[in-house]
This record gives C-alpha cells, sequence and structure tokens, in this order.
C-alpha cells in the first residue's frame, strides 16, 4: 500500500512488573495515509508514548503489527529508523555542541555527504528562524528555540514519516502557538507527520485527522468533523452547587430536549441540543429546591464533548 505511510493491526504492550500488569496499548489499529497530520490525543497515561516508542522502534511491541514508511518495526527497525524522524518529549539535544553541529552531525549520521548536511542545516535553521543561532550553544536556547531544533534536526535526511512526542508540553502559550505555525508549514510542505497530544485545543488546531485513545485503546477515529458528527451533537452544561444536587436529577431527565443528566459530587452535568431553554429551566428547577448554585459551564460540542460522550468522563489535561 504506497500511500500508507503508517499502519499498525493489533498493536500491544504490555508491562509486567512486580506492581502488576499494565496494557499500555491494548490492540491499536490505525492506518495514517502520506501527506497527512494525524494526531493521537489522550489524557496522561493514555498510551500515546508507548505508541510513538513503538512506531519509532524504541519500545519492542509485545503483539501485533506495525509497518512505517514500508518497513516492519520489528523484523526491519533499520530500516524504519532510517525512514523516520523523532522528536523526542524531553530535550535531547547534544549540550557539548552547537546548534548547527547538533544538526550536521544528525545529517552525516544519516549518511549524508558533510557539505549537504551543512547545506542542508543551513537552510532548516533558516526556516525555522534560527539562522542567527546557529553558532549558539543549545544550553543557551529558550524551551520553543530547543523545542525548533530538535525538529530541525529531525528533519535533515528528509524523513518519510515525522513523529512527535506531546511537542508543546511545558511551552508557554505564545511559544506553542508559533510551533503550531511551524507544523502548518511542515505540513503544507507535504511532510507526514504523526505527534501526539494531550492537549485538545493543539489536536483541533493542526490534525487533519484524530484518534482519541484512552487505556490504551482507541475510541474514535477520524477527522474532527466526522467525530463530532458520530458521538451526538450535544452541548453539556455543568452545574455546580454547595451540596450534592440529586434531588433534581430526575426532573431534569424529564425536562424535554435533555438526552441525558448524571450527577457527580456537587455537579449535575446536562446533555442537551437545546442549552439557552434547559439552562433557564435548571436555574428554575434548583432555585425551587433550595440548592445554590456556584457555577454553570457550558460546553458547546467540541472534542471536549466527544470524549464525554465517548467516555461518560471529562476530559483532564
Ligand atoms: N516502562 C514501563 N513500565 C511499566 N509501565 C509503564 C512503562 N511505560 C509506561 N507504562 C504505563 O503504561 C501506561 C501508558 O503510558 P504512556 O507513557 O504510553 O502514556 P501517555 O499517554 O504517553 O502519557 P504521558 O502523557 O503521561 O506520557 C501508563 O499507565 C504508564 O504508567
Amino acid at each position: 500500500m504506497a500511500d500508507v505511510a503508517v499502519e499498525t493491526s493489533g498493536l500491544r504492550k504490555t508491562y509486567v512488573s512486580s506492581s502488576g500488569v499494565t496494557e499500555a496499548v491494548a490492540g491499536l489499529t490505525l492506518q495514517v495515509p502520506k501527506g497527512e497530520l494525524f494526531g493521537l490525543l489522550g489524557p496522561n497515561g493514555a498510551g500515546k508514548s508507548t505508541t510513538i516508542g513503538m512506531l519509532t522502534t524504541r519500545i519492542v511491541p509485545t503483539d501485533g503489527v506495525a509497518r512505517v514508511a514500508g518497513a516492519d518495526v520489528v523484523r526491519d527497525p533499520i530500516a524504519v529508523k532510517r525512514r523516520i524522524g523523532v522528536v523526542a518529549q524531553y530535550n535531547n539535544l547534544d549540550r557539548q555542541l552547537t546548534v548547527l553541529e547538533n544538526l550536521e552531525f544528525r545529517g552525516r549520521y544519516a549518511g549524508l555527504p558533510a557539505k549537504e548536511a551543512r547545506r542542508r542545516a543551513l537552510e532548516l535553521l533558516e526556516r525555522f528562524s534560527l539562522g542567527s543561532r546557529a553558532g549558539a550553544r543549545v544550553t543557551e536556547m529558550s524551551g520553543g528555540q530547543a523545542q525548533r531544533v530538535m525538529i530541525a534536526r529531525a528533519l535533515i535526511h528528509r524523513p518519510d514519516v515525522l513523529f512527535l512526542d506531546e511537542p508543546t508540553s511545558g511551552l508557554d502559550p505564545q511559544t506553542r502557538v508559533n510551533l503550531w505555525d511551524i507544523l502548518d508549514g511542515i505540513r503544507a510542505a507535504g511532510q507526514t507527520v504523526v505527534l501526539s497530544t494531550h492537549y485538545m485545543e493543539e489536536a483541533e488546531r493542526l490534525c487533519d485527522r484524530i484518534a482519541i485513545v484512552d487505556h490504551g485503546a482507541v475510541l474514535a477515529c477520524g477527522p474532527l468533523p466526522e467525530l463530532k458528527a458520530s458521538a451526538a451533537l450535544e452541548t453539556v452544561l455543568t452545574l455546580t452547587y454547595d451540596e450534592d444536587p440529586e434531588k433534581i436529577v430526575e426532573q431534569a431527565r424529564r425536562l424535554g430536549g435533555v438526552r441525558g443528566a448524571e450527577v457527580s459530587d456537587t455537579r449535575l452535568r446536562v446533555l442537551t441540543q437545546a442549552p439557552e431553554g434547559i439552562l433557564a429551566d435548571l436555574v428554575r428547577l434548583s432555585q425551587e429546591a433550595g440548592l445554590t448554585l456556584t457555577d454553570v459551564r457550558v460546553v458547546r460540542p467540541s472534542l471536549e464533548t466527544v470524549f464525554l460522550t465517548l467516555t461518560g468522563r471529562e476530559y483532564r489535561e
């Protein structure tokens, strides 16, 4: 399948330790066509890093198959490594080297002739607005700059697939937005990209398709508009009280236009397609029951409501 950049079938990783058995990835099946920016979205511990680890040959799967750029990650890891670029979750630049040297060395390691490695390194630094920092030590870089250097380094040998594990984790909001622009540019140039993220907003902003993962399994996969359409397009109203609102949950469920209502602790969560009218009804019900509202949250149909509908749990970044 020449047009498929990444495909997995029943991919699994089980860790066994003294504290028990963890199914970090529990039978993952997905396909990423060439040229796509594909996102693995899930909360901490969902199995994203383990998945990226297996696709980049750092972690050996317990079971299942994965092919990246046409090569099998278990049978032919060397071919896979040659065809991919990887941006790790943490800064793993060589601190002994300058920015330019970090790129050049990686280029040479990937088999580029010295002149070509330098030309390509300078071109990438220019492209990522780091031209003036070529001679700087990596220890002098800010978090955002270091991330850009790591991306440039991962692209030096023109990989078929670029992997990024939580690329904007820990960056301030402005730096995150700058990095999104860079990733947009990389995608526009036709590069296949697979990234993991626990930021809904990031997946929503960047990805052609998203796999929502939790407990090592894909809950849903597709373009965001499709995911939104497949989960009912409900708005989620969350009303918080100073006590348990159990006494009004049945009445809330019976309101016309309410698709579901449930209580957790002091919160009442209501799914509806007619949020404005229902909110007024809920406020009235609360007053009649003598309940004091302390907070009201309205989440319109989004990736967040898709997650809520699929898992029944609120998404915690
Ligand atoms: N080497 C290991 N040994 C035992 N358990 C592990 C190991 N690596 C990961 N796990 C467990 O596997 C599960 C998935 O972890 P993973 O790091 O893949 O999740 P993640 O979605 O990338 O989360 P994070 O954003 O926190 O990195 C977690 O429960 C984690 O504790």
